[in-house]
């Protein structure tokens, strides 16, 4: 099938391209791009309005397949990833089993592939079962195609064996994606540790949760030259080591999500139970609302303000959604009780837009680049670029449109959104995957 895009706004970081232009797409592939092409084509789209760039890749989803099918399936993943205007997706190990050997990829990968919709890499679990006692079988699963090790969900806490981790990663070219959480300075915080915290009378997260661990893990990819890509920054300390080691020319990188640039700690809302316990819809230990509960946790005014900064300035390379689907029933108890996690695959590219590119921040260019041109470098990735020659993943977003995000709308099995109801602004018109339209609106 050949599909011709006609007089969009091509927006393409690799080759600097950002003009209005059509994109003819034949066999997969993109073959021209040009003002007024003449070529016949099965399918026409009018992109007058619309930003053509190369597809979001995230670099940060949980896919929750194996094990947790009741929260999210490959295939609703993959479903709410193109709905978002994502075709390639890595997807975390914290699965039941973990994804700590070469089986367990294969799994996720042919059922990817039998689904059909956008590129799945799965990424392995550094230790056997995340335990943190032994290293996983590495060298094993990079055979079977992981481009990444990671134990997303916590941190290594042994750096001697992170350490080794490292060594092994820099000897077989992948890269570490960093979860970074001390665990035994957590001690049962729920939320950030702040005034807001003490209002409500939950226990704190504070920063230094997240900096010890993001300053250890950049040291031990200085000794060993290990490719460090940090996960879900939320700190304004983090954004600052980021761009201390990088003029220390440490192999390092960084990814912010939308959650940690969009809100504060101030915006968890605390439910009024009287209402919804009747109904019996709020669960009666409720105390405020469990979707706004993530790990790192929604910060200050001061960290977001860093973040947004640090993307600006390209100290921050990579926006990713940490996309972390949970049933209703999941999140339907105390803020103590509920897992962290919120859905991010349908929310992130329209908050993106209109945090940051309406907000001042960043370009329509560089939402490019944080989305997919430097995902698939950081990765190694021949994607994230839609020159003539290039595989057609391309997703068309339409910047005017203004709505109110529905998690009803989404693809997702997961509804744990705190955006729900929120107005933003640009819209996923259509997700192409090597010529595949796998979304159209
Ligand atoms: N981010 C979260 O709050 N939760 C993630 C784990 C993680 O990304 O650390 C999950 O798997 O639910
Ligand atoms: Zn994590
Ligand atoms: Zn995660």
């Amino acid at each position: 099938m050949t599909i011709l895009i006609q007089n969009g706004q091509v927006i393409n970081p690799a080759t600097g391209m950002n003009e209005v232009a059509d994109v003819l797409v034949e066999n997969g592939v993109v073959s021209k791009i040009e003002k007024g092409i003449k070529e016949k084509a099965d399918r026409k789209i009018n992109a007058k309005g619309c930003f053509v760039m190369p597809g979001f890749i995230d670099m940060h989803v949980h896919l929750r397949d194996p094990g947790f099918e009741e929260k999210e399936t490959i295939e609703t993943g993959c479903r709410a990833a193109a709905h978002g205007g994502y075709t390639t997706i890595l997807a975390m190990p914290n699965t039941k089993p973990v994804v700590d050997n070469p089986d367990v990829v294969n799994y996720v990968h042919n059922k990817a592939k039998t689904v059909g919709l956008v590129n799945v890499l799965q990424v392995g679990a550094v230790t056997k079962n995340q335990e943190g006692k032994e290293l996983a079988d590495i060298e094993g699963m990079v055979k079977a195609g992981i481009p990444a090790i990671s134990e997303d969900g916590k941190s290594v806490m042994n750096a001697q064996l992170y350490r080794e981790a490292m060594e092994k990663a820099a000897k077989l070219g992948i890269v570490v994606l960093a979860h970074c959480e001390d665990k035994n300075l957590v001690n049962g915080g729920v939320m950030n540790e702040d005034e807001h915290a003490r209002e409500l009378g939950l226990k704190g997260i504070t920063n230094s949760v997240e900096d010890i661990i993001v300053a250890r893990d950049i040291m031990l990819s200085h000794d060993t030259g290990a490719k460090l890509h940090l996960c879900h920054c939320s700190t304004e300390d983090s954004v600052m080591m980021v761009d201390l080691a990088k003029q220390k020319n440490v192999k390092v990188t960084a990814e912010v999500c939308p959650h940690h640039f969009t809100l504060t700690s101030d915006d968890i809302r605390k439910i009024a139970p009287e209402m919804d316990v009747e109904k019996n819809v709020i669960a009666a230990d409720a105390d405020a609302d469990t979707n706004f509960k993530m790990n790192p946790p929604l910060r200050t005014k001061k960290d977001v303000e860093a973040l947004r900064v640090g993307l600006r300035d390209n100290i921050m390379d990579v926006i990713s959604t940490d996309h972390a689907p949970h049933t209703f029933a999941d999140k339907n108890t105390s803020m103590k009780n509920a897992p962290f996690g919120i859905v991010g695959l349908e929310t992130a590219a329209c908050l993106t837009y209109t945090e940051l590119v309406l907000g001042g921040y960043l370009t329509p260019m560089q939402m490019a680049e944080k989305m997919s041109y430097n995902p698939a470098k950081i990765v190694g990735l021949d994607k994230g670029d839609i020159a003539p020659g290039k595989t057609a993943d391309i997703v068309i977003f339409d910047p005017n449109e203004t709505y109110k995000i529905d998690k009803n709308k989404f693809a997702s099995k997961g509804r744990n959104t705190p955006f729900d109801g929120r107005t933003v602004t640009g819209k996923v018109k259509m997700t192409i995957v090597g010529g595949h339209i796998v979304y159209e609106e």
